[in-house]
């Protein structure tokens, strides 16, 4: 269980696995009821120091939570600050039109395997086959030897090739050296390796690393509840 939530608590939410039950793709994901009216809620509590850091896209998250909230995108490398500004902490890799190329027509040869192309990052996602789960990854990790710009990350059944110095554990940083979030104590909850980096990020700056597995019991539901219990009335 997370700590009792105050209006001094900055709050740093990923989506898929936290807020949102996984599904088959991305746009297959079931919204909970009033998530999108929970989280203006759990905001306006606290001037606005609420951010989603999520390896989904701007355009994605904002589709998930019906409100254009502060978002580190894409792992944090498409930066949405409270005014609404864009920012983008590290450059775009020149390789990506080839890698995308050499990706699709793997996919091709798999069938169940499905390739994802945000604005940086390339995910081939392996969810509905498995079995091609080790031959993609390796493909990957041959495919940007030479390329020290990027990482391969192990998302939950896929493989991303992300732009390397953004992630999650930046972007909480970040956010936490600007208003609405400067001064306040962050409180982070993830569940994915991904989400480890903005987990330490968290605690080291004196809050919360919160992991749905570890601290919660492993369902986005055991989160909702829990940040639902911050409107109750007469709470903060
Ligand atoms: O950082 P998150 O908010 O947890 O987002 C991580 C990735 O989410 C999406 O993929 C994952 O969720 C899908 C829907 O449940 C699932 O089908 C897929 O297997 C998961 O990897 C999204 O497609 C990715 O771009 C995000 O990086």
């Amino acid at each position: 269980m997370g700590p009792k939530l105050t209006r001094d608590h900055a709050l740093f939410l990923d989506l898929d696995g936290t807020l949102l039950e996984f599904a088959p793709t991305a746009e297959e994901v079931a919204v909970p009821a009033g998530l999108g009216a929970m989280l203006r809620g759990l905001a306006a509590q606290r001037d606005g120091a609420l951010a989603i850091l999520s390896g989904r896209s701007l355009a994605q998250i904002d589709a998930v939570t019906a409100d254009p909230f502060p978002a580190g995108a894409e792992h944090g490398f498409v930066l949405r600050d409270a005014a609404g500004r864009i920012h983008h902490p590290v450059r775009q890799t020149a390789n990506r039109a080839a890698w995308r190329a050499a990706l699709e027509a793997a996919a091709a040869a798999h069938p169940g395997v499905r390739i994802e192309a945000k604005s940086a990052s390339l995910v081939a996602h392996y969810r509905a086959s498995p079995e091609a789960g080790p031959a993609l990854g390796a493909m990957i990790g041959a495919m940007i030897a030479e390329a020290p710009e990027v990482e391969r990350l192990a998302a939950n059944m896929a493989w991303e090739i992300r732009p390397r110095g953004a992630g999650k554990g930046r972007a909480l940083e970040w956010f936490m050296a600007r208003p609405p979030f400067a001064g306040r104590v962050p409180v982070f909850v993830g569940d994915d390796v991904t989400d480890e980096e903005a987990i330490a990020a968290a605690a080291a700056l004196g809050g919360h690393g919160l992991h749905v597995h570890r601290d919660f019991d492993g369902t986005p539901a055991a989160v909702l509840a829990w940040l639902g219990s911050a409107l109750a009335p007469g709470r903060v």
